[in-house]
């Protein structure tokens, strides 16, 4: 079953074109990488289907439906770098606020939703930072807090930008069960990820892009030398032959 459409989708910054009709469909359970080279659009792609980012032409379907009609199911962890961590709050209230698609904004989140974003913490094993400002925090223990108000979710469907930038072994290592077990639990998910040596045995999709859609599919379909190649403008050594 197909969880998300996107049909021609075109997008630019004033007259830069950084999408030029990009077309894909994600079947559920998938754990799909999304690689391309710098500046080949792979952000953008997640925020003009996140509707962050005006589109000029195309559509997006989640589920069959609008963004609008399935938000709750839709799930997003921005790159670390977008955000403002100097913000003054904690660990804790950065995960509540993944609940507030739930809770809604006005309420106020009551035990239950606390115990919920405790249990999230503790399996990105930061239960005992919940009360750390975040900006008091490491770059790689910023990332599991993410992912933890993205569990604390429980979407559907999930866009990741870039979770293992700049993380350590071990994070990166509980980011990844975190995804799989994602997975195992019919969850969708979409990563931009930018370390060719580790697609093919983190991500059993991938899309590879460059202002267009260059491969889709498979990983051991669509990850080939030659697609690699093209997505990167011929640029890149090929690591296999390293
Ligand atoms: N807010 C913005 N205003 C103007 N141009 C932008 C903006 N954000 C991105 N761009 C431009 O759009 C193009 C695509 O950027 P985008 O960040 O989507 O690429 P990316 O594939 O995610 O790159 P990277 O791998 O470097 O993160 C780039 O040429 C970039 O300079």
């Amino acid at each position: 079953m197909s969880v998300l459409q996107v049909q021609g989708l075109n997008a630019s910054y004033r007259k830069n074109k950084v999408l030029h009709d990009v077309s894909f469909e994600v079947e559920q359970g998938s754990l799909t990488s999304i690689v391309g080279p710098n500046g080949a659009g792979k952000s953008t792609l997640l925020k003009v289907m996140l509707e962050l980012h005006p589109k000029l032409s195309g559509d997006v379907s989640f589920f069959g439906s609008s963004l609008s009609k399935t938000k709750t199911r839709v799930g997003y962890v921005p790159q670390r770098g977008s955000v403002d961590w100097d913000f003054p709050t904690d660990a804790l209230d950065v995960v509540m606020m993944g609940l507030y698609g739930r809770v809604g904004w006005l309420k106020r989140p009551n035990k239950s939703h606390k115990e919920k974003a405790m249990a999230s913490l503790e399996q990105m094993g930061m239960a005992d930072f919940a009360g750390r400002q975040i900006s008091q925090l490491s770059g790689g223990q910023q990332q599991r807090v993410f992912l933890a108000r993205a569990l604390v979710q429980d979407a559907d469907l999930y866009f990741m930008d870039e979770p293992l930038a700049g993380v350590d072994a071990a994070t990166e290592r509980a980011i990844m069960t975190t995804l799989k077990d994602l997975k195992t639990a019919g969850k969708t998910v979409m990563v931009v990820h930018h370390d060719l040596q580790t697609v093919e045995d983190y991500f059993d999709h991938v899309l590879l892009l460059n202002r267009t859609v260059i491969a889709h599919g498979k990983t051991e379909e669509a990850f080939t030398k030659e697609h690699v190649y093209r997505a990167y403008g011929g640029t890149l050594r090929w690591m296999k032959e390293a």
